[in-house]
């Protein structure tokens, strides 16, 4: 379990992480979103000790990260897949990290097998893609076999399958009861592998819920409709504040209205509904809502009209 109580750090003048009170608990994916500069990577490195908090506390199963007699056993952390000396292969940085922990040899050799690094593992690590960078770094955060594991963006760069294992991996590991925190900007992905999330918006906490109340909380997105009289029911709809696509000759979307409401209008024109169904929106659309106003770096209206799949 990792508490964080009031926690805030600040550089000079920029407060990153701004008085934050949450709890990762363990048996489940907790996600970590918010946008660019919200305050994510400052959290998960204070949780590990790398950065101090300017005031309040972090503790991994009620202690700070540095007072436990054998930290890589207990977190397990992938916070800058970069981070590694280059010039080592990849076996020997983990037999480097796993000799400072008094980690076993043979936990090296499951780690690499675990996380399908056994082709390169003797290859120079400078020479490594993104995605076998990952795993790298996967590997090492597994290699205390730790209770807890935090991952900063660990599908970065890796191809469908690998994001697909990443995904299979933390969900086992949330089963076997251990905690997972997980950072992604991939809505889609974290749709599918997280339970429970935490938001940050310009480092405060703004959303701390599981996933399907975080996407049944987001405004409706639109309405299907389905009538014999789809044009007849388009003209009774019509107002300036509804959106109505004609999409197929009987198929109506209608954007702006409730589904109540378009039934009780159809009603009272006489009109046959065939499909009445509430479209609601994707984790995409219901982090875009929530975290609308706590954008820091914004590229331009066109970021908010993204094409969403559900
Ligand atoms: N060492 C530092 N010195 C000064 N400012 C910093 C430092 N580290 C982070 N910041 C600032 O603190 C804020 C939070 O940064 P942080 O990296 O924690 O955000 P993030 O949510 O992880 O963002 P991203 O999604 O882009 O990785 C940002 O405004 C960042 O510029």
């Amino acid at each position: 379990m990792i508490e964080a109580r009031n926690l805030t750090k600040t550089y000079g003048q920029k407060t990153a992480v701004n008085d934050i009170t949450f709890t990762v608990r363990p048996g489940i994916v907790t996600g970590f979103l918010g946008p660019n500069g919200a305050g994510k990577s400052t959290t998960m490195r204070m949780i590990v000790g790398l950065d101090r908090p300017t005031a309040g506390r972090v503790t991994v199963n009620g202690r700070y990260y540095a007072a436990h007699t054998s930290p890589l056993s207990e977190v397990g952390a992938l916070l800058d897949a970069k981070a590694v000396h280059t010039g080592r292969n990849a076996e020997n940085h983990l037999l480097a990290l796993a000799a400072t922990a008094r980690i076993p040899k043979r936990r090296v050799h499951e780690v690499i097998e675990l996380t399908g690094l056994e082709s390169v593992a003797r290859k120079r690590v400078g020479g490594f893609s993104l995605g076998m960078g990952q795993r790298l770094g996967i590997a090492a955060a597994l290699l205390g076999d730790p209770q807890t594991l935090i991952l900063d963006e660990p599908i970065n760069g890796l191809d469908p399958e690998g994001v697909r294992w990443v995904r299979s991996l933390v969900r086992g590991l949330a089963a076997e009861g251990r905690t997972v925190l997980l950072s992604s900007h991939l809505m889609s992905e974290m749709a599918v592998t997280a339970d429970h999330l935490i938001v940050l918006g310009k480092g405060r906490v703004i959303a701390d819920s599981p996933v399907a109340d975080i996407i049944g909380g987001a405004s409706l997105v639109s309405v299907r409709v389905r009538s014999p009289q789809a044009s007849v029911l388009a003209s009774t709809l019509a107002s300036p504040d509804v959106t109505i696509t004609h999409a197929e000759h009987d198929m109506l979307t209608v954007t702006g209205l409730d589904p109540r409401t378009i039934g009780d209008l159809a009603a009272r024109g006489g009109i046959a509904l065939h499909e009445l169904t509430p479209i609601s929106a994707s984790l995409e659309e219901a982090y875009l809502q929530l975290t609308n106003d706590d954008v820091e770096y914004r590229t331009g209206a066109s970021a908010r009209n993204l094409e969403v799949s559900r």
